[in-house]
């Protein structure tokens, strides 16, 4: 990897989630895809970007042997109890850096040219980059204790953000340094009045969330294989 031309952008990809909404008996980047698992998929796509001069991923504590057996080229860290921690445990290893992409593993259909995406727009001077997908639903804001739709929000200018999310190494240090508290890391960003640019998402992109989302990856890559 030391070879790569588009040196100074580390992947962190945590990894270290159990997987409690997907029901599966072990964490959510071993799961099996079709011959290859969540975590090597994902690890893969980012390689194959081209974009890495390294790839940090975070797993689970009893999982890191196993990681590094599944994963060789990329280096394995321990996770904690929430992201956050898992992030910032990726973080503490990082050292030296320009950019840093933190992309869920749970993406594990990510194709690459989304992490050259994100690296470009970095590299032409954003502090902080998401992916992002216009809202295709009616959405409503409802009464989570009678039910009852209270309005009909505006979607014109709603976006579902995905990982990769790219920052400079400074801003995403700056923003773990505080306690904030955000379901992303942009959001941490945003948290200290920086910038945060997006760019174009991808469907293929989609959280692996639930057992309807594993259905769904699976069947796209049996399709793949077979056309
Ligand atoms: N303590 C945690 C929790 C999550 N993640 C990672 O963050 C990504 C997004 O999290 P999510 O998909 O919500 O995974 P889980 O936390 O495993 O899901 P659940 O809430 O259903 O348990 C995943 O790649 C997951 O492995 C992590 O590294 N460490
Ligand atoms: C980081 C993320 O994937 C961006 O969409 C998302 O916020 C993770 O959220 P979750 O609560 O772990 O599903």
């Amino acid at each position: 990897m030391s070879s790569n031309p588009r040196t100074g952008t580390v992947a962190l990809i945590p990894a270290a989630g159990m997987g409690t909404r997907l029901g599966e008996d072990q964490p959510k980047a071993f799961v099996d895809l079709g011959g290859t698992t969540i975590l090597e998929r994902s690890v893969d796509s980012a390689l194959r970007s081209s974009v890495f001069s390294r790839v940090i991923v975070v797993v689970p504590e009893d999982m890191v042997e196993h990681a590094r057996e599944l994963v060789p080229e990329a280096e394995v860290v321990a996770g904690g109890a929430e992201r956050s921690d898992s992030v910032r445990a990726g973080l503490a290893v990082i050292g030296a850096a320009e950019r840093v992409l933190i992309h869920d593993a749970a993406r594990a259909l990510t194709p690459p040219d989304l992490f050259v995406r994100v690296d470009d727009e970095l590299r032409n001077g954003a502090t902080a980059v998401v992916p992002v997908l216009p809202v295709v639903d009616t959405l409503k804001r409802v009464d989570t204790v009678d039910h009852e739709v209270i309005e009909t929000v505006d979607r014109a200018k709603l976006r579902a953000v995905q990982t990769p999310q790219g920052f400079t190494h400074t801003a995403l240090q700056l923003a773990h340094a505080e306690s904030g508290d955000a379901t992303d890391d942009a959001g941490l960003v945003e948290a200290l009045g920086s910038r945060v640019q997006t760019v174009h998402g991808d469907q293929y992109a989609f959280k692996i969330t639930t057992a309807f989302d594993l259905r769904i990856a699976r069947l796209l890559l049996a399709d793949e294989a077979t056309s």
